[in-house]
Formats: C-alpha cells, structure tokens, sequence
C-alpha cells in the first residue's frame, strides 16, 4: 500500500475529530466546484465515531446538507430496523444534527425489503446508475468524493474478505455476499473498481487490535486477496488515517 499516505493520530478522539474536520473540507470544497458534494460512509466502530464527531462539529454548518448524497460501500442484509444495519448506526450517531435530504441518503435495501441480498444489490445497482445517469455518465456510478472505510481486524474493507471471490470481482459494481466469515452471513457490499471510482478513499484504523492488519495491508507482497484492504485506493488521494498505537514502533496511548 505504497500508495497511501499515512496520517498518524494520538487517540481515537483526535482521530474522529481530525476526519470530521477533513470530511467537512472536502465536502465543502465539492459543493463549491460541482454544487453538491458526494459521500459514500462506512460500517464499524470508528466510522460510527467520526459520523458523531462530524455531527458535533461545528463547522459542520459549512457545509449544505440538504445537497450531500450519502451512500454505503456495505451493508448487512438484515430488517430495516435491526441495530446491526450499518445505516441504522450512521442515523444514531448523526443524532439528528445534519439536514440531509431523505431522497439523498442512499441506503442499501434489507431483507424485510427484499427477498434475497442478490435483488437487492441489483436495486443498489440500479440506484447508482440512475444517479450516474442524472451526472451525465453511464459508467453506472456516480462521482464518489469520499470514500471512507474501516479496516477490519482480518484486513477486509467493505465487505470484501480475505481468500473469498468478491475481491476479484470485476463485473459489477454491488454483489451480495453469502457465508460472510463475519456475522451477520448475508451483505451487500461494493467491489473493489466501485471503491477505487471514488477521488478520495480514506481508511480508518483505529487501535491496537488493528495493528497486524495494518502491517499486513502495508506489506509489499500483499494481494487483494491476501489482504483487501492493501487494495483500495482514491483515484487522486488514498490515506491511511491511523492512531499511533496501531502503528508498530511507535508509542503506546493508553486512551487510543
Ligand atoms: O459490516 C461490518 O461488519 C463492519 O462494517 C466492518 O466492515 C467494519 O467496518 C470493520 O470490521 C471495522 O470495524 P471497527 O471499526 O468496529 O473495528
């Protein structure tokens, strides 16, 4: 992952506040350029974390919500409802602060929805065409500003998992994913082409229980399929915004 550059960060908090601060920039800056800013949120502990600092900062009132298109590079294929949803912890750790517009948030559709993650990533395909359709492209996907993910403790992103197939996928944007080794088994997720579509990919790690992940993301021999985090990238920007403590060789913060 010679490509990333990494952004090393005292403790989770500084982490959260730091991307709070970034996203907001970037967002800014898109509405600025293109009059609408696009962003594409990610399950886990510190994207959940970094949505609630964003929530609480400030600044966040420079950017227009009402013209930010939220969408998820993964999702567990379960009720609407349940608490698993990685849209239903984004809602909670928004908290109700920023005003985006419903028809904006682009969640991806749960099993009381739909009968099967196979339709209902074939309806997460579709949305993302229609939104390409309505920017003038027919690549079947959207401009994506910002990508965020989380690095798994396994090096999965999304729900991309070492040694299974989805990584090497090439032929669609969304899939869904069966026997996943995390539970929940059923998800949706984006493959690797629609993650790399996006200008910016930032993956958070957070902790040392990301530590051997990290090294093994960073490793020179690493493969898609070996480690799929070691595969993403922005295409103009990749950045690894770590804390230090999941960074071998440099010093421990007991509060990270
Ligand atoms: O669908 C999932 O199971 C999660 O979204 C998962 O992909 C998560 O993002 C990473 O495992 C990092 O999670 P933490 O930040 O909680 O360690």
């Amino acid at each position: 992952m010679n490509h990333a550059r990494i952004v090393p960060h005292g403790s989770q908090e500084q982490l959260a506040q730091e991307t709070s601060r970034r996203v907001i920039t970037v967002l800014e800056q898109a509405q600025d350029e293109r009059g609408e800013a696009t962003l594409v949120l990610t399950g886990g502990s510190m994207g959940n974390k970094v949505i609630q600092a964003i929530a609480n900062d400030p600044d966040s009132a420079l950017v227009d919500w009402s013209r930010v298109n939220v969408w998820w590079s993964d999702e567990r294929f379960v009720p609407g409802a349940d608490s698993e949803r990685n849209g239903v912890q984004a809602a909670d750790a928004a908290q109700g602060q920023l005003d985006l517009e419903w028809d904006r948030i682009h969640p991806i559709a749960a099993s009381d929805e739909m009968s099967t993650a196979e339709e209902a990533a074939a309806d997460y395909r579709e949305e993302l065409a229609t939104a390409a359709e309505q920017e003038g492209s027919d690549s079947g996907l959207p401009y994506f500003d910002l990508m965020l993910l989380s690095l798994g403790p396994d090096t999965h992103v999304a729900s991309l998992f070492p040694g299974r197939e989805e990584v090497t996928v090439t032929s669609t944007p969304v899939m869904a994913v069966h026997d996943s080794p995390k539970p929940p088994p059923t998800r949706v997720t984006m493959t690797l082409p629609a993650i790399n579509s996006a200008e910016r990919v930032w993956l958070l790690v957070a902790g040392s229980a990301k530590a051997e992940a990290l090294a093994a993301i960073r490793d020179p021999e690493a493969t898609p399929q070996s480690a799929p985090g070691s595969a993403v990238r922005g295409t103009e920007e990749t950045l690894l915004l770590v804390t230090e403590d999941a960074l071998p060789g440099l010093p421990q913060d007991p509060e990270g």
